[in-house]
């Protein structure tokens, strides 16, 4: 290997030196006086500066893409499908590369292997998020499960969040998500075989499953409340993800409009909590009345760190956000992908009319319905619909299939890479559910939707249980269809911003012979 070092580096290291010799003269006379303690922090930071400028002579040097002048490797990150780009790029720098970005080092995961090494292996180096301005703005201050960095306080409020969804969930999710796909079975029927965009009817019934479990309350479609909700919450997803995957740490064009969507988002969820304070009591069983009545006992509980309403708010934020945009998008592509292979839907409700016997299926009835699981996997591979995850932060130096990786690099899993590998999948580009049937070579270990580590999606397995329940009410009582006005079938690249969804399309829904009015 081939190290580099620059004149400047040299000069820089020769600086740091004599700074170490002349600190340690002065402080030789200073000791006498009591001043160890200065002295040794001063020296320590000097030689933590040098280390710094040390080629690491044991570890070879990242590959990636030739580095320009200021902008280092920014248009790499201006393609209109990222995912796409940065899994093509792997194929000519391997699976673990670097992008520079003004003076951020940022490392591209791109299989299973090396993001589960970092994530979950080392999960404790790179459980970090990069830290800026506008993360800072719309975390609550750090305040935030999804973006606020790795420490105590964040520790407690994911604990705290997580065992509240936990209980609410053993309670009723099941019932919960039922209800939901029955009420979308109604207005399914309603639309009588006409072309619909079911992209939104998908997002109030996932929707209507977090408010439920999150807030006690249901929406209609009609709602202003949701409809405002949702489009607060899109546009602040969106104008984060252009920010962020642009390199803008410090305020930016698009960042007084998402000061502003930030504003309405906190006016929006203020309301709810206050209106929840006072019904405390009809409220307890829901997540968000069960961490507020946490926080009046948490003194007993949560190892010395307080929480405060603040976290409150962002957690609610974070789960309306973690729990929408994704299974909605989710369930739009599998309807996609069926229009293109019909014959997948067609085994799908062979399956479950051969093993339900006319009945509803339930979550435990998911290991006899293997061709099911099969197709749900399947869709989470091809369309993972958060194909880079959320950039990680390396809280330390670390290291990574053998690279130095210093501390507050940035680290990007790709997803949508690992799970099109072609070292992994045998054909990773083509839609064919069978793979995941015992035998047909796909392996559920490689694949990692949700992340993993200490920042696994705190919604995996609410998600694992509606993507299942959706999709088998929606095939048992439907067979869709596209509308034959459209010569074209809806197109599978799909937009990529934080979240990947498909294009908009239309499509017929029409009742199964089973299926009552
Ligand atoms: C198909 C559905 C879903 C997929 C594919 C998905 C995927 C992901 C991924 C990849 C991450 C980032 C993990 C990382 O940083 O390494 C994440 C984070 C997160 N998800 Fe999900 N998610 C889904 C549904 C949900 C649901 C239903 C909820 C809430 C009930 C949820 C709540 C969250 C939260 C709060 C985080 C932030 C976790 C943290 O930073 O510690 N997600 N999700």
């Amino acid at each position: 290997m081939a190290i580099e070092i620059s004149v400047v580096t040299v000069g820089a290291v020769i600086l740091v030196v004599l700074l170490l010799l002349v600190l340690s003269c002065i402080s030789d006379h200073r000791d006498t006086h009591g001043q160890g303690g200065h002295k040794q922090r001063i020296q320590s930071a000097l030689l933590h500066c040098l280390s710094r400028f040390l080629p690491r002579s044991t570890s070879p040097s990242l590959p990636g893409p030739p580095s320009f002048f200021l902008i280092g490797n920014m248009m790499e990150l201006t393609h209109d499908h990222l995912p796409i780009h940065l899994t093509n790029l792997a194929q000519r720098y391997g699976a673990i590369y670097r992008l520079k970005c003004g003076n951020t080092t940022m490392v591209i995961l791109n299989s299973s292997e090396v993001i589960r090494e970092a994530l979950v292996k080392k999960w404790s180096d790179f459980a970090g998020r990069p830290l800026s301005y506008t993360a800072d703005i719309v975390s609550g201050g750090g305040c935030s499960i999804s973006l606020g960095d790795y420490n105590k306080e964040w520790r407690a409020q994911r604990r705290a969040v997580h065992s509240a969804l936990q209980r609410c969930c053993r309670q009723s999710l099941h019932n919960l998500i039922e209800r939901q796909a029955l009420h979308l079975r109604k207005v399914l029927i309603g639309y009588q075989g006409s072309a619909v965009d079911l992209a939104e009817d998908f997002t109030v019934a996932t929707s209507n499953v977090i408010t439920t479990l999150a807030l006690g309350k249901e929406y209609n479609k009609s709602s202003s409340e949701l409809q405002q909700l949702h489009s607060c919450l899109n546009e602040i997803v969106a104008l984060w993800g252009s920010s962020w995957f642009k390199c803008s740490k410090l305020p930016n064009p698009v960042f007084s409009r998402l000061l502003k969507e930030v504003a309405k988002r906190d006016e929006m969820i203020k309301n709810h909590l206050s209106r929840y304070k006072s019904q405390a009591k009809e409220n307890k069983d829901t997540i968000t009345g069960s961490l507020l009545q946490g926080l009046d006992k948490q003194h007993n509980t949560e190892h010395g760190v307080l929480l405060t309403e603040t976290h409150v708010h962002m957690a609610t934020v974070d789960l309306l956000i973690g729990a929408t945009e994704t299974t909605a998008a989710w369930l739009s592509w599998t309807v996609a992908f069926l229009l293109h292979r019909p014959e997948v839907q067609t085994r799908v409700y062979e399956e479950l009319c051969t093993v339900l016997e006319g009945r509803y299926p339930k979550y435990s009835d998911k290991h006899r319905l293997p061709f099911l699981c099969s197709l749900i996997s399947e869709m989470l591979r091809l369309r993972p619909v958060a194909p880079l995850a959320v950039p990680h932060r390396a809280i330390r130096n670390s290291s990574v299939a053998g690279y130095f990786i210093p501390k507050d690099t940035v680290i990007i899993p790709n997803l949508f890479g690992a799970h099109h590998d072609p070292a992994v999948w045998s054909d990773p580009y083509s839609f064919r559910p069978e793979r995941f049937l015992e035998g047909g070579g796909g392996s559920t270990h490689a694949l990692i939707p949700f992340g993993g580590g200490a920042r696994l999606c705190l919604g995996e397995s609410v998600a694992k249980m509606e993507l299942f329940l959706f999709t088998a009410y929606l095939l048992r009582d439907f067979q869709f269809i596209p509308p034959e006005s459209e010569a074209s079938l809806p197109d599978l690249r799909g937009v990529a911003s934080v979240v990947l969804k498909v294009k908009p399309y239309t499509v017929i829904a029409s009742p199964r012979p089973m299926t009552n009015p």
